[in-house]
């Protein structure tokens, strides 16, 4: 199976900090949606943002879409290939309109207005949140503002999705229409979420991060 992200031996520390990741490995193959768990504090969100070239790591390859990735130049590629939701929507929604915030990526990418309004209302359309498109970002609940950030990213038409806590703040209804998304979505996934029966619903397999490694549950 062909790996589209994969990490091996990854070392790093916060400076002035004891190591968090302790020589960790971690690939993703295509169309697998990956779930990694872990104690708060174990590392988890740290590994998705040394993926997407946020923090180097002290030691340790990382290698997305078949290249070995070390410059900030590289990184901007990752960044476009896999889309990232962080863990709280307020570090990831800018815009004073959520379809501004959604047309935003795109723009970046070079798309025309019209193109990146057509892909902001098919996204929206996907996601049964059309309703949302006129709202003002900041006032939305943090229920609406998590499945906003995921069509801000979905925006991007990313290949690959990694999602830290993505059912953090979804009431029942909307943590099952979530679930049902994730199923559909072609894109392969590392999932970090505490949620276990959500992660029974997405998984294809699952991954424990302890002690800076990653261990097969
Ligand atoms: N900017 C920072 N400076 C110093 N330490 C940090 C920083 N960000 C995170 N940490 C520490 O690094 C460790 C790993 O944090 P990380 O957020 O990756 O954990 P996590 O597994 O995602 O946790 P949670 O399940 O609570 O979201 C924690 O001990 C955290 O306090």
């Amino acid at each position: 199976m062909t790996s589209l992200i994969e990490l091996t031996d990854i070392h790093f520390a916060y400076p002035g900090y004891p190591p968090v990741l302790n020589g960790a490995d971690i690939r993703l193959g295509s169309k697998e949606r990956l779930c990694v768990v872990g104690h708060n504090g174990s590392g988890k969100s740290t590994l998705l943002r040394i993926i997407v070239g946020l923090l180097r790591p002290s030691r340790g390859r990382v290698v997305a879409f078949g290249r070995e990735r070390r410059a900030e130049d590289d990184f901007l590629e990752v960044r476009r290939l896999a889309g990232l939701v962080f863990q709280d929507p307020d570090d990831q929604l800018f815009c004073p309109t959520v379809a501004e915030d959604m047309a935003f990526g795109p723009l970046n990418l070079g798309k025309t207005r019209e193109e990146a309004m057509a892909i902001v209302d098919r996204v929206l359309a996907e996601l049964d949140l059309t309703r949302f498109k006129d709202r003002v970002t900041h006032k939305l609940s943090g229920g609406e503002k998590r499945l906003v950030t995921l069509a801000t990213v979905l925006a991007m038409e990313p290949e690959v999705l990694l999602l830290d806590e993505p059912t953090n703040a979804l009431d029942e209804d909307n943590e099952a229409r979530l679930t049902e998304i994730l199923r559909t979505l072609p894109q392969a996934m590392i999932v970090v979420s505490h949620d276990a029966q959500f992660r029974e619903r997405i998984a294809s397999r699952t991954v424990r991060l302890a002690e800076g490694q990653i261990r097969p549950t």
